[in-house]
């Protein structure tokens, strides 16, 4: 399927990964401003692991799945899917976008009013001119997430947050991905229904062997979501372990503040 092999390497590497932003003055004698979104970030993520990364807004959870997916360029260090370096300028990257999938936060902004969702879901096939039936592909991971038979041929509207949620995952997965991203995907969703699709992620991901990679600020979520968790503050990684452990014994003073917070407010537990 992909230009890259197939074996022993973790699925996501990243070595001494940098990422700075500049920008520009904004009025007349003010000086261009650098924002180091990421400094020396060093991880692997194996495959068929479950990993949450969390952190306090502008801590650099966007820029750092970004920078797995091929959707932005480091401005030092390197990026590797199984074991092939990721070049965002330099390289066609149509073999990463076949192996991944994204889930973005906001049900109601993620789909075209205007397209049915068989046409939204299909839309990563077309790109990756994935061969097959795709009306029949469609029809199979809609059902698959839960969704009633006749949703291809219906528009976004007709769907509520939850549903589309569904539809959001359906269309990430569609065309087979090895590592699903998810930047916040249940956090615009209320209580009953997000868990229903964190129970969905969990089934998908044993049903089709899924890395999963989950941004949340929620902290209560994540012992359902995944077996590890990542730390981020200020764009460098501060704590990284299991999910367990970090959250019964943190490490790391920014860790031990964000687990105490959640453990003042009423009527939240570790089990979410
Ligand atoms: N395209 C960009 N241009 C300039 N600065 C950027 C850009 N993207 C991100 N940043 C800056 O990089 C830092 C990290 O941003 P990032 O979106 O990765 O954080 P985050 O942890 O995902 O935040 P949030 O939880 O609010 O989404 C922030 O200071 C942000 O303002």
């Amino acid at each position: 399927m992909g230009a890259a092999p197939r074996g022993d390497h973790p699925l996501v590497e990243l070595a001494g990964v940098s990422k700075e932003f500049r920008t520009p003055p904004r009025k007349l004698f003010e000086r261009a401003q650098t924002v180091c979104a990421l400094t020396d970030v060093s991880l692997t993520i194996a495959r068929g692991e479950s990993v949450a990364i969390v952190g306090e807004s502008g801590s650099g959870k966007t820029t750092l799945v970004r920078q797995m997916l091929g959707l932005s360029t480091p401005t030092a260090g390197t990026v590797r899917f199984d074991g092939v370096e990721v070049v965002p300028r330099s390289r066609d990257l149509g073999w990463l976008r076949r192996r991944t999938g994204l889930v973005f936060q906001d049900p109601y902004s993620s789909f075209n009013p205007r397209r049915t969702i068989g046409q939204s879901v299909a839309e990563p096939l077309e790109g990756s001119a994935i061969p097959g039936d795709h009306g029949e592909m469609v029809r199979a991971v809609l059902e698959r997430v839960g969704l009633p038979h006749d949703a291809a041929t219906r528009y976004p509207d007709a769907f509520s947050g939850g549903q589309r949620q569904r539809i959001a995952v359906a269309r990430a997965i569609v065309h087979g991905p090895e590592l699903l991203v998810g930047d916040e995907p249940v956090s615009a969703l209320d209580v009953l229904v997000r868990a229903r699709v964190l129970d969905l992620l969990a089934e998908l991901r044993r049903e089709f062997g899924l890395t999963l990679v989950t941004i949340t600020h929620d902290l209560g979520i994540v012992p359902k979501l995944a077996e590890r968790t990542i730390v981020m503050q200020g764009g460098r990684i501060v704590e990284d372990g299991l999910t367990a452990d970090l959250l019964t014994a943190p490490k790391h003073p920014y860790t031990q503040q964000l687990v105490a917070s959640r453990l003042r407010l009423p009527g939240t537990t570790w089990r979410g």
